[in-house]
């Protein structure tokens, strides 16, 4: 997707994108510090800034699109009920649209379609909100911290749920602080800084660039993924294989898009062996290469670790790191536990 704008919001404040986002892409994910202009440039791409100019190649040969748009609040219509809120959005859709079922179900909001507005709490507001977008059927979908308020499990349902929705062609911008979400779900991520774009790509690239510039390090997350693997005597375990770099992984809460599976692995839960060893309680075992080591912060060292393309993180003891006397080059298995 091509992204071109320009807004001068107050004297102080202008946003100024220029973006490419790769590939053929549906579910895009925006991140970036408070006050960097995100929510701004969703309102411009909804056409609520008039003063704006911009392009967008998802709305090209598309004039009379429609344009979904959720904040965080929700904006519900107060005096009436969820269902009502719903309905309303129903008499004025756009074909082709979706489903009242598959709606209500894919965002979890069955019960509450009775309540009214005023008793929903931040996190029913934001499904019911999210559902009367879809049943209005919009062209593309704008979310703007669309599941900050929900619980982790509800969010991954939903999250799932609109890369569903993603992948049978609904164009979806979501903007989140939540990286780890956007590199788990959507397929390319873009991150916004005073008021210019200052990385689009692949979420495993921003995630790594990020890290590079500081701007990520509290937590650091290494993002593997690639094929699944068909082994049906997993399902009983909860649990899924998937081929990285050569190697078989196994996850549990990784996303998956049709056949790929994604997995983010906290650079705290790996740990580092000179042996390969089938004899551990640890499922995953990754060979890869030390390509970079950190300095010691707090009596802990960072190490950046890599396979061909893919990189993984892991935050270790200074005092196992001198143990090991581990250097730079060196091929080590990286194990992680199945999460
Ligand atoms: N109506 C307005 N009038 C004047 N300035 C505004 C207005 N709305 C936003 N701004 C300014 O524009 C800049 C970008 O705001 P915006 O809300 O787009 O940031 P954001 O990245 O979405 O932040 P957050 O993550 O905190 O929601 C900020 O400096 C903000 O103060």
């Amino acid at each position: 997707m091509k992204l071109a704008l320009e807004h001068r919001v107050n004297p102080d404040f202008a946003l100024s994108i220029e973006a490419r986002f790769p590939g053929e892409r549906h579910f895009l994910g925006l991140s970036g510090p408070s006050g960097a202009g995100k929510s701004t440039l969703l309102r411009v791409l909804a056409g609520l800034e008039k003063q704006a100019s911009y392009h967008c190649s998802w709305f090209e040969d598309m004039p009379d699109r429609r344009v979904g748009l959720v904040f965080q609040d929700g904006l519900l219509f107060p005096h009436l009920s969820a269902r009502e809120n719903l309905a309303l959005a129903m008499r004025y859709r756009k074909q082709p649209h979706y489903e009242w079922q598959d709606v209500v179900e894919g965002c979890q909001c069955a019960h509450l379609l009775d309540k009214q507005v005023s008793a929903l709490s931040g996190g029913e507001s934001q499904r019911v909100a999210l559902a009367r977008a879809l049943l209005n059927g919009p062209d593309v979908l704008l979310l703007d911290e669309p599941l900050s308020a929900l619980d982790l499990m509800t969010r991954h349902g939903l999250l799932k749920y609109l890369q569903r929705l993603s992948c049978s062609g609904l164009n979806i911008l979501m903007v989140s602080h939540d990286l780890h979400d956007l590199a788990l779900y959507c397929d390319a991520v873009g991150y916004v800084k005073a008021g210019k774009m200052q990385i689009c790509d692949e979420p495993d690239a921003v995630l790594n660039e990020l890290a590079h510039q500081g701007e990520y390090r509290q937590q650091q997350f290494g993002l593997l993924q690639g094929k699944r693997l068909d082994v049906t005597e997993l399902d009983d375990y909860g649990c899924v294989a998937f081929e990285c770099q050569g190697q078989t992984l196994y996850c549990r809460t990784g996303a998956l898009s049709g056949e790929q599976v994604k997995m983010l692995v906290d650079a705290r839960d790996v740990s580092l062996d000179r042996q390969p060893s089938n004899d551990s309680s640890i499922v995953n075992a990754f060979e890869c290469e030390i390509v970079t080591v950190g300095e010691v912060r707090s009596g802990q060292v960072l190490l950046e670790l890599a396979r061909n393309s893919t990189r993984l993180y892991s935050l270790i003891s200074q005092l196992s790191f001198e143990r090991m006397r581990l250097r730079v080059g060196e091929t080590v298995t990286a194990r992680f536990k199945l999460r």
